[in-house]
């Protein structure tokens, strides 16, 4: 599948990437089939609903489509016992067609290859509180509740990153009157053959994936299954494409492809490839542990407003993008985060089932469009 030669790279000093393997394209949904991602690819079983188990276990999501109500509620409770636990877990049978996947991670590639003058044709805006378009250099660690500003954007994550959101789109959500006018500025495609379509169809397929995860958390928090959906009907999701370059001279001490943080949002869906320096999460220990790219599974979080929204019963955990040890430092790498945001006006506040006499709501109501604009000042600056 994926093969590197560690040998030679160093002295070439040229960027590597993971190409696809032979006969991706082919359009068929396999549980096999990989697109640059590494790694044991898993076997979904009739019978079990947590194919491998640990602190991000993988969790087969195909019960919860074909194994009516009983199904959903075992899928629902597995999901809920890690949600409790780690906060992070990686889904197969998840119903993404590989296609849509594969179109969109080409896309990818094509818009990071751009020469840097192009990308920035294509800057965000200063004004975006989204930061859609080619994002300007910022410090995911700086949007920590405990962080030193300063200090952290002084150490800027060395990534580069694409976002688009459906506040950009022509048919894009309503606002209400007094959010800022900015939010619905357009989204800035590149010239680039079939990206924007691919974009969208990998966009569409995480609105689907994200609203029915929604509806199996509403289980596993024993609300009514249709709880979150007025909530997210009008969601307002960033998605991000993150690239990580080649690092042909050892970066600056402190510096990391992308510093430690918890996500801000609900939940995240993470596409990740699995080229070396990659996804790690902090585990009780306080133990980093990676996160390896599984064939055919996302990776899914919970975010900070999740955490907030069920009284901390769920965790957000802290993680990080490692830098490549310097035998494979010519290795790029990819990710696509889509990091489902509630609708704007949504009020985020404790839900019902997760507090009582004893643990009453330690936060008070908040929108979630208030909550992640500040997230991104935060970080950007903006
Ligand atoms: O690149 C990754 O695997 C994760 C990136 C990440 O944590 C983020 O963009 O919030
Ligand atoms: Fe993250």
């Amino acid at each position: 599948m994926v093969t590197l030669d560690t040998t030679s790279q160093m002295g070439s000093r040229k960027a590597r990437h993971y190409a696809f393997p032979q006969g991706h394209s082919s359009g068929k949904d396999t549980m096999n089939a990989s697109h640059g991602t590494s790694g044991t690819a898993v076997q979904p079983t009739a019978d079990k609903v947590t194919l491998i188990d640990g602190y991000v276990p993988v969790i087969d999501l195909s019960s919860a489509w074909t194994g009516g109500p009983e199904g959903r509620r075992a899928v629902g409770r597995a999901l809920g016992e890690v949600c409790e636990h780690s906060g992070f877990l990686a889904v197969a049978g998840h119903g993404v067609s590989e296609t849509v996947i594969a179109e969109m991670y080409r896309a990818t590639q094509e818009f990071f290859a751009l020469p840097l003058s192009e990308k920035k044709r294509l800057l965000a805006d200063p004004d975006d509180p989204l930061m859609r378009g080619f994002g300007r250099p910022g410090s995911l660690a700086a949007s920590n509740a405990d962080a030193s500003l300063d200090r952290e954007r002084a150490l800027p994550d060395i990534s580069e990153t694409y976002t688009i959101n459906k506040l950009g789109e022509p048919a894009s959500p309503g606002l209400p009157s007094d959010a800022d006018p900015h939010l619905k500025l357009p989204n800035k495609w590149p010239e680039l053959p079939r990206f924007a379509e691919a974009y969208r169809a990998y966009y569409a397929a995480m609105e689907n994936l994200a609203r029915e995860i929604m509806r199996l958390f509403a289980l596993a928090l024993d609300l009514p299954e249709s709880w979150f959906d007025d909530k997210i009907d009008e969601h307002m999701t960033n998605m991000t494409a993150n690239y990580y370059p080649a690092q042909p001279d050892p970066p600056e001490p402190g510096r990391a492809r992308k510093g430690h943080h918890s996500d801000w949002g609900c939940l995240t869906i993470l596409y990740q490839d699995g080229a070396p320096g990659g996804l790690q999460v902090l585990d009780k220990a306080e133990r980093w542990v990676e996160v390896p790219a599984i064939a055919s599974t996302f990776v899914i979080n919970i975010g900070d407003l999740m955490a907030r929204w069920t009284n901390d019963r769920w965790v957000s955990t802290v993680h990080r993008v490692v830098n490549p040890p310097r035998a494979v430092a010519m290795c790029e790498r990819y990710s696509v985060p889509f990091f489902y945001q509630p609708n704007y006006g949504a009020v985020i506040e404790c839900i019902p089932t997760c507090t009582d006499p004893g643990n009453p709501p330690k936060y008070g109501p908040i929108t979630s469009g208030a909550y992640i604009m500040d997230k991104f000042r935060r970080a950007y600056g903006n």
